[in-house]
């Protein structure tokens, strides 16, 4: 892994380390936009055609049902549901806490003014399934899904080459009493949520992640469709920050956790020892020699690097600026650095707090802004799947107490109806 010294770096060369996935030629755009325009123009058949194309798959037919869902699903083993049902009651606990009825506030005496939640009606699902299968992914988006209380939940995940998906993707639609998905994957999939097609509604917000062309995808229609998403979750990454108290060989593991999600994820370690950075890179090779999915590992940690800062301080500065999708503080003075953390999708506090953790079971959601978002998106949560609507109630004391400030406001931006529509209530008959 490259290493760069923090003091040596100038404004452009940090500038130019955190991008990431940026697309500069508009490459992935274009496939894009012309996958989105077929979907857009030939509804399933599209969906049909591009399975074939990127799935290398021949469908009969576009979804799953429950009958067929249960099939799939029986061969999921008694101990692999107890982890699952694990995993489902931690993120159901953290999510379902997220659920709070707000204070009705009286801003002005007779006048009341209070939010109300309302779940966004229709919201589609991606599950993610090109390079790993993350049937956690279906857990994290479907859970608070029905805690917000969403009516029409639409999923799609790409078929495997079986022409189905796999069989802990169809137990967990039979967890979460959803009995439909789509066999769709990638840019198809977020374009037939966003116009709809014959057999997929069109939803109101897309959720989830996946690959760059699923990100773009996502991105594109958010501006060309009256459908929402949740936020730009791309290519998995982590930063690491690490002093002389972290442990090299699980500051290694926690980078190839990440590392291991696809050729396009980074995993950056900012570490204000030296030595710490050496052992940690060394433990990298000696872990990725062993790792299964070592070839795509390999090419995420050759496109990471290691920050040497003089002091943790400029550690997280580094890392406010990089933005990361998960923050790690591989270090046991966390507690005096948490407050200067800015920007972060999740964060993993000490040396014994893996990742993983968050990833599959803890209880916080794994579906989280990458390549920078983090300045401006939080991850999902139950807030995503719903609207807060403001209400108010004004009595007749209430338009005395206001009316006349009303009134003058409006006059003074010239809008005469404004305050007419005032000024008529105060002598009703
Ligand atoms: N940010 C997050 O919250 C988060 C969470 C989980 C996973 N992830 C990321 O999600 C991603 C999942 O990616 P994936 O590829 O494994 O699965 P995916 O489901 O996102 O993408 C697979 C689909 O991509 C399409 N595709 C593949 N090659 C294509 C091409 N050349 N042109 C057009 N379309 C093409 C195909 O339709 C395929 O079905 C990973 O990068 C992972 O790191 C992110
Ligand atoms: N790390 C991913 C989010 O970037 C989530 C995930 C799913 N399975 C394993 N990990
Ligand atoms: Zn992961």
């Amino acid at each position: 892994m490259k290493t760069y010294n923090y003091s040596d770096l100038t404004k452009q060369d940090i500038a130019q380390l955190v991008q990431r996935n940026v697309d500069p030629a508009n490459e992935i755009r274009a496939i894009v936009e012309e996958v989105i325009s077929n979907v857009q123009q030939h509804g399933d058949r599209a969906l049909y055609d591009y399975a074939n194309r990127f799935d290398m798959v021949v469908l009969d037919k576009l979804y799953l049902d429950k009958e067929e869902l249960e099939e799939i699903a029986a061969t999921v083993l008694p101990e692999q549901k107890v982890v699952l049902d694990i995993a489902y009651q931690n993120i159901y606990k953290f999510h379902q806490s997220q659920l709070k009825t707000e204070d009705k506030v009286e801003t002005t005496p007779g006048v009341t003014c209070w939010r109300e939640l309302r779940p966004i009606e229709k919201v589609g699902l991606y599950i993610p399934g090109g390079s790993a299968v993350l049937p956690s992914t279906f857990l994290m988006l479907g859970i608070p899904a029905k805690i917000a209380g969403c009516h029409e939940i639409i999923v799609c995940s790409p078929p495997q080459k079986n022409g189905k998906v796999n069989a802990f993707v169809a137990h967990v639609a039979l967890m979460l009493g959803i009995d439909r998905i789509f066999l769709a994957g990638g840019s198809q999939a977020i374009a037939a949520m966003a116009y709809g097609t014959e057999s997929i509604t069109k939803v109101d917000k897309i959720f989830g992640p996946g690959n760059q062309f699923v990100t773009k995808a996502k991105t594109i229609i958010q501006s060309t469709t009256t459908t929402a998403i949740d936020m730009p979750a791309g290519p998995s990454e982590v930063l690491v920050i690490a002093d002389e108290t972290a442990n090299p060989r699980f500051i290694a593991a926690d980078l190839l956790a990440q590392a291991e999600h696809g050729i396009d994820s980074q995993a950056v370690l900012v570490c204000t020892s030296n030595e710490i950075a050496a052992a940690a890179e060394e433990e990298v090779e000696k872990q990725l020699a062993v790792l299964p999915r070592a070839e795509i590992a390999r090419h995420a940690i050759d496109n990471s690097y290691i920050v040497v800062t003089r002091s943790l301080g400029e550690a997280m500065n580094f890392s406010n600026q990089y933005a990361p999708e998960h923050l790690i503080l591989a270090t046991e003075k966390w507690q005096e650095i948490t407050g200067s953390i800015i920007n972060a999708g999740s964060v993993f506090l000490g040396n014994l707090t893996p990742e993983s953790a968050g990833d599959y079971a803890s209880g916080t959601n794994h579906t989280l802004p990458t390549s920078s978002y983090a300045k401006a998106y939080s991850g999902v949560s139950v807030d995503s799947f719903v609207k807060k609507i403001t209400f108010q109630h004004i009595t007749a004391d209430g338009l005395q107490n206001i009316g006349p400030a009303v009134q003058t406001l409006a006059e003074l931006e010239g809008l005469h109806a404004h305050a007419n529509a005032v000024g008529v209530r105060y002598n009703p008959s």
